[in-house]
């Protein structure tokens, strides 16, 4: 993919360029719409993630005599003729792969956990990473023109359902889980593909498809690492990934992601922001996105509304009220003039990470550079987004998103005001939750936010019919809330993040009881139940929420076993 700008003189608006197979692909995909329509099993990514059998040129040629010969109706029959003798289906170029670490029950295996049946249970969710074990065919590595998918050099673990590719931030949760289940090869083989793409694209992209390139998804990569060393204390581990975040760093630091803020002292904090190098419709969900700009009337209003999709989808929260300036019309999506909270707390642990993980090679003064830098936006993270009466970190809004050179005023109006799960993120992290009266405020603010469901933690209040928001509550966000809480120091704050934990997990075990495997999402009428994303699926359940269950029956064991007394 070849990076263009608009002006010369600035990368601000950067944009990258569709490959000629991703456009190739994208007519057979409008194509595919204008026979089967609307229908709730049409999904455009399909037609994204199939492969050609034969080189481009012919390819399109023979498509393009199809729509010739047919005055562009195309009949089922006719396309489905051209699909079968052109075209591999979706998934045909990933090969099963055997876990060599997987075993039927390690040594060690969540001891906490006592419970019988409790115990049946997480041993299914751990054989779970067998059925989501994959690697590329050899034939992606041979004719990589012909596929999408990206040839990642090891074997990975796909989320499930219709993601069949790595993600990145799903990774980091998939990995917690792998460690749980001591498949500790496994895991530093994800990170080596992810590192893959940074050495190939600057950066980790959203997922191992090409149409995936022009974005990257929060970045996790530094806790992937820090996770696995502070198991397997691999310094050779280390040594290889280390020169990979530092490259990541510079990718969340250059001009389209990182915007000034002077508070009110006039001081001037740099934060960062979602920003995709891209401003057309996602491929892989072109049919949908050239519906939401359908409204829209000038080519320069889509090409914006697209950025902000794209940026929207760089968040990993596709879609939510958190970021629309109108909460019914996502043509407002915004995403590019908001700093969000979540992210800056990201690259924040990736700052910390850096320098602890450059101590412990002994590059001591790369360690004091980026300790430095932590120490920054943890003060600029305290200025612009806290929010003492609330007991929240609020996201901050920009008024002119595209002026990146600016240096944009706080003022405190510019705070949104709305309650996200998002707002609590930062007590992830022990910069903020070793502080016992943030996380007393912090425990009174989620205590009164609304967010506290039945089945765990909502993502927002605002029923809108989005993915992330309200009555959704995704596993990943839950997990980093309640962790931060649990390893604060402070019973109170413990008891509180069992308690969300617990109610949790219970909700996943009653679907498993119910359904006989894991889930991804039981049932909506179980306020912050879902595991973001997708329908029940049987055999495989889903990377991330795999991962959360065993992540939190390590951490917290299992009521009738629990020893902490709340
Ligand atoms: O197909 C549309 C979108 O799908 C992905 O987003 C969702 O699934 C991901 C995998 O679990 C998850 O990481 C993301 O948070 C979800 O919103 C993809 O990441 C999007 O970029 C894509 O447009």
């Amino acid at each position: 993919m070849n990076v263009s700008f608009t002006h010369a003189s600035s990368v601000c608006n950067a944009i990258k360029q569709p490959t000629p197979l991703l456009s190739f692909l994208e007519k057979f995909q409008e194509t595919a719409h204008s026979i089967f329509g609307d229908s709730k099993d049409f999904d455009p990514k399909g037609y994204m993630d199939v492969s050609l059998k034969f080189d481009l040129t012919n390819t399109t040629e023979a498509f393009d005599n199809m729509l010739k010969s047919t005055n562009g109706s195309v009949s089922i029959h006719d396309f489905e003729e051209f699909t079968n003798r052109f075209l591999n289906k979706a998934g045909s170029d990933l090969v099963y792969h055997q876990p060599a670490d997987f075993e039927l029950e390690p040594a060690g295996f969540l001891l906490n956990v006592e419970s019988v049946e409790v115990r049946e249970w997480a041993l299914e969710v751990h054989s779970l990473w067998k059925n989501l074990s994959r690697k590329v065919a050899d034939e992606v590595r041979e004719n990589p023109e012909l596929h999408t998918l990206l040839p990642l050099p090891h074997p990975m673990i796909i989320p499930g359902s219709r993601f069949i590719e790595v993600y990145y931030w799903d990774s980091y949760w998939v990995i917690r889980g792998l460690l749980v289940s001591k498949m500790y090869e496994t895991a530093k083989s994800i990170v080596y593909n992810l590192i893959s793409l940074i050495d190939e694209y600057g950066h980790v992209l959203n997922g191992s498809r090409a149409y995936y390139t022009n974005r990257s998804q929060p970045p996790l990569l530094s806790s992937m690492i820090w996770e696995i060393y502070n198991r397997t204390h691999d310094l050779a581990f280390v040594k290889r990934s280390l020169p990979a975040l530092l490259k990541e760093h510079i990718f969340w630091n250059t001009v389209n992601h990182k915007v000034i803020i002077q508070d009110d002292k006039g001081c001037n904090h740099t934060l960062n922001r979602y920003f995709a190098l891209w401003n057309k419709p996602r491929p892989e969900t072109s049919t949908i996105d050239k519906e939401s700009a359908s409204k829209l009337l000038n080519a320069s209003d889509k090409q914006h509304l697209y950025r902000e999709l794209a940026s929207t989808a760089e968040a990993g929260w596709d879609f939510s009220t958190r970021w629309m300036r109108n909460h019914s019309d996502l043509t407002t999506l915004a995403t590019t003039s908001i700093v969000p909270v979540d992210l800056n707390l990201y690259i924040l642990k990736m700052e910390l990470d850096i320098a602890f993980l450059a101590r412990t090679m002994g590059q001591n003064s790369i360690a004091e550079q980026f300790l430095n830098a932590s120490q920054a936006r943890q003060v600029a993270m305290i200025s612009i987004f806290w929010n003492d009466k609330k007991g929240q970190w609020l996201d901050y809004w920009l008024t002119k998103s595209s002026a990146c050179e600016k240096v944009h005023i706080w003022e405190a109006q510019n705070q949104n005001q709305n309650t996200f799960a998002s707002n609590f993120i930062p007590v992830w992290n022990e910069l903020f939750n070793s502080d016992n009266a943030i996380v007393q405020k912090v425990m009174k603010g989620l205590q009164s936010s609304g967010l506290l469901c039945a089945a765990g933690i909502a993502t927002s209040l605002t029923r809108s019919g989005q993915q992330m928001d309200f009555p959704n509550g995704w596993a990943p966000l839950q997990h980093m809330i309640v962790e931060g809480l649990a390893r604060s120091g402070s019973k109170d704050s413990r008891c509180m993040a069992e308690d969300i934990a617990v109610k949790w997990m219970k909700t996943n075990y009653a679907a498993y009881k119910k359904t006989g495997t894991m889930h991804e999402k039981y049932d909506v009428e179980y306020c912050g139940a879902v595991g973001g994303g997708g329908e029940y699926i049987p055999q495989t359940g889903f990377g991330w929420t795999n991962g959360v269950v065993l992540a939190f029956l390590e951490e917290f064991g299992w009521p009738q076993d629990q020893k902490i007394d709340c």
